[in-house]
């Protein structure tokens, strides 16, 4: 579902690389931890997965698709395949869970039948029932982190792809999350998720890659968190659009409604 081939990113031609030479496969229906420390390059992986970034060298595989050579028209259709959950769950404050999750569907043009069938199933799958009416702020962030991954799967992609989603919460919210995920990787859905937090990987017994250095030095089923690695304590985000970020093929994931909702503006 997911190949790299030979893999290698760099952001400025004379950056140190990102990625060196990564290569992995990861199957239909699997479900991967993805860990290292800090700068180790988690989200990069993640971002040229979803096009965001363009590989310097080597090829990447998407849901049957190549990424070297898929025109960035066709960018929007590799992301109906992916949903995105990230560690600010990026809700729509203005509209309620029942509306955060129905935008992806409108978006994408999905008749109102399928909305609303589609969104109270999914909710359900998150746990979320019963919720539909509240509006963000009014939810705990494990429940607001349930509706960015309910929107992230409302329209059923084969891939989900999560970067820190327990970066926020509180162990115990963050286990529920990982069961959530889980839940979700039982419908079939290939689920990778990065991530520093130690007892959640360990407690979960998953596929573990661990990157060091943009090189996996690890890749095993059943996988412990065993490295020297950064506590679990919540990290920052690193703020969007840093300088010398090279030229991305249309909407990022955060911008693009089609992959989290996540549009600022409803048109
Ligand atoms: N936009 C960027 N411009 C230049 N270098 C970048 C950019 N984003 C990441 N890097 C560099 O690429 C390397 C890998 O970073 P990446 O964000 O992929 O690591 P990570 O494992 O996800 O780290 P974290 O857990 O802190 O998010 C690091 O050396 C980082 O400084």
């Amino acid at each position: 579902m997911i190949r790299f081939e030979n893999v290698t990113m760099k952001y400025g031609a004379n950056d140190a690389p990102a990625l060196d030479d990564v290569s992995l496969d990861i199957g239909r229906g699997e479900f991967v931890f993805l860990v290292g420390a800090s700068g180790s390059g988690k989200s990069t992986l993640i971002q040229l997965t979803t096009r965001e970034l363009s590989a310097t060298r080597g090829k990447i595989l998407v849901a049957g698709k190549d990424l070297r050579v898929l025109p960035d028209r066709r960018v929007p259709l590799l992301r109906r395949e992916i949903g995105v959950v990230f560690q600010d769950f990026r809700l729509l404050d203005g509209k309620t869970v029942y509306q955060n999750v129905a935008f992806v569907l409108k978006v994408l043009g999905a008749k109102r039948h399928v909305i609303k069938q589609l969104v109270p199933e999914t909710l359900e799958l998150v746990g979320l029932e019963g919720k539909a009416r509240r509006m963000p702020h009014e939810l705990s962030g494990g429940e607001q982190q349930r509706v960015a991954i309910a929107r992230a799967v409302v329209k059923k992609p084969p891939i989900l792809l999560a970067d820190e989603p327990t970066g926020n919460l509180d162990p115990e919210i963050s286990e529920d999350i990982v069961k959530v995920l889980d839940r979700i990787n039982k419908t079939d859905t290939t689920v990778v998720v990065a991530t520093h937090d130690q007892g959640i990987v360990d407690r979960f017994g998953k596929r573990v890659i661990e990157l060091r250095g943009g090189t996996i030095i690890r890749d095993e089923q059943n996988g412990r968190y065993t490295e020297m690695l950064a506590p679990t304590a919540a990290r920052p985000t690193r703020p969007a659009g840093s300088p010398g970020r090279p030229a991305r093929a249309g909407r990022t994931p955060a911008e693009d409604p089609t992959i989290t909702g996540n549009a600022p503006v409803e048109r």
